[in-house]
C-alpha cells in the first residue's frame, strides 16, 4: 500500500539534530533560519500524532510563519541571528516591552514563545532518553510541561494540553516515529541532540535576560 505521508513530511530526528547543530555560529550566535528549521522538523512529529494536537501545531506554525516572514522581508538581513534581531528590534523600538501595543508580532516576542517551548522540549527529551522501557510518555510530557511552559499558559490551555498528553503513544511507538532505528540508536541520537538544544536555549535565555526581555507581553 502506498505511504500516505510523503518523505518531506515524515519526521526525522536526524534532521532536527542537524538543524540545531547548524544553529550555532563559531562565536555562539544563533542562526534564526536554522532555529526555524529545527521547529519545522519538530512540528512534523506533532502532525503524526493526530488532530488532538492540532491546536498546538497551529500555534507553533503561526509563530514560525511570523519569523519566516521577517527573515524573508525587506529587513531580512537584520534577522540573520537572534542576536542581530534583538539589537535591531530593540534599537528601532519594534518590541512591546510592558504591554501589548503596535508590535504584537515582533520577532523578539514571537521567538520568546518558542524559546519557552524549547525548555519543555529539552526536559521532555531528557526524560524520554533516561526512562525505562515501560516509562509513560504522557507523564514525562506533563512533568516537563508543568516544570516549564505551564506557568505561561492560562487554565484553559493547561487543561487542553493535559488532555492531549494523555493521548500520546507509548514510549516504544514514540521512539519508532523518530525514524532513527533501534531504541538504542534513538537514545544515542537523543544524547547528541539534547546538549545542542540546551546550548541554544541557554544562549537565548542569557541574551533575553541581558535585554530584560524574558517577560515580553
Ligand atoms: C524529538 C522529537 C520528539 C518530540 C517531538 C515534540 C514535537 C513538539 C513540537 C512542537 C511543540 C509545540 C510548541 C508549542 C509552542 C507553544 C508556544 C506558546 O506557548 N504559545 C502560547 C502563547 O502564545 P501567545 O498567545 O502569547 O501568542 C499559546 O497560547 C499556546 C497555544 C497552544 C498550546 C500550547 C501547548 C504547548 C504544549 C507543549 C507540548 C507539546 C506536546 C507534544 C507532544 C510530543
Amino acid at each position: 500500500m502506498a505511504d500516505t505521508v510523503s518523505d518531506d513530511q515524515k519526521f526525522c530526528l536526524k534532521e532536527v539534530l542537524d538543524a540545531f547543530r547548524l544553529c550555532l555560529s563559531e562565536n555562539r550566535e544563533v542562526y534564526l533560519q536554522h532555529y526555524v528549521a529545527g521547529w519545522r522538523g519538530l512540528i512534523k512529529f506533532l502532525n503524526t500524532l493526530g488532530s488532538v494536537f492540532g491546536f498546538i501545531s497551529k500555534d507553533a506554525v503561526t509563530k514560525i510563519q511570523i519569523l519566516v516572514h521577517l527573515l524573508n522581508g525587506e529587513n531580512g538581513s537584520q534577522y540573520v541571528t537572534i542576536q542581530s534581531m534583538v539589537k535591531y528590534e530593540q534599537g528601532n523600538e519594534l518590541v512591546d516591552l510592558t504591554k501589548r501595543g503596535n508590535n504584537q508580532e515582533s520577532g523578539c516576542r514571537t521567538l520568546l514563545r518558542l524559546h519557552r517551548a524549547l525548555r519543555w522540549l529539552e526536559l521532555f527529551l531528557d526524560r524520554l532518553r533516561t526512562s525505562s522501557e515501560d516509562g509513560k510518555t504522557s507523564v514525562m510530557c506533563a512533568d516537563a510541561y508543568n516544570e516549564s511552559l505551564a506557568k505561561y499558559h492560562p487554565w484553559v490551555i493547561r487543561k487542553a494540553a493535559g488532555m492531549a498528553f494523555c493521548l500520546l503513544p507509548g514510549r516504544q511507538a514514540f521512539l519508532e516515529i523518530m525514524n532513527v532505528g533501534s531504541s538504542e540508536q534513538v537514545v544515542a541520537m537523543l544524547g547528541e541532540a539534547i546538549p545542542l538544544i540546551s546550548e541554544v536555549y541557554q544562549i537565548t535565555e542569557v541574551l533575553y535576560a541581558q535585554h530584560n526581555m524574558l517577560d515580553l507581553p
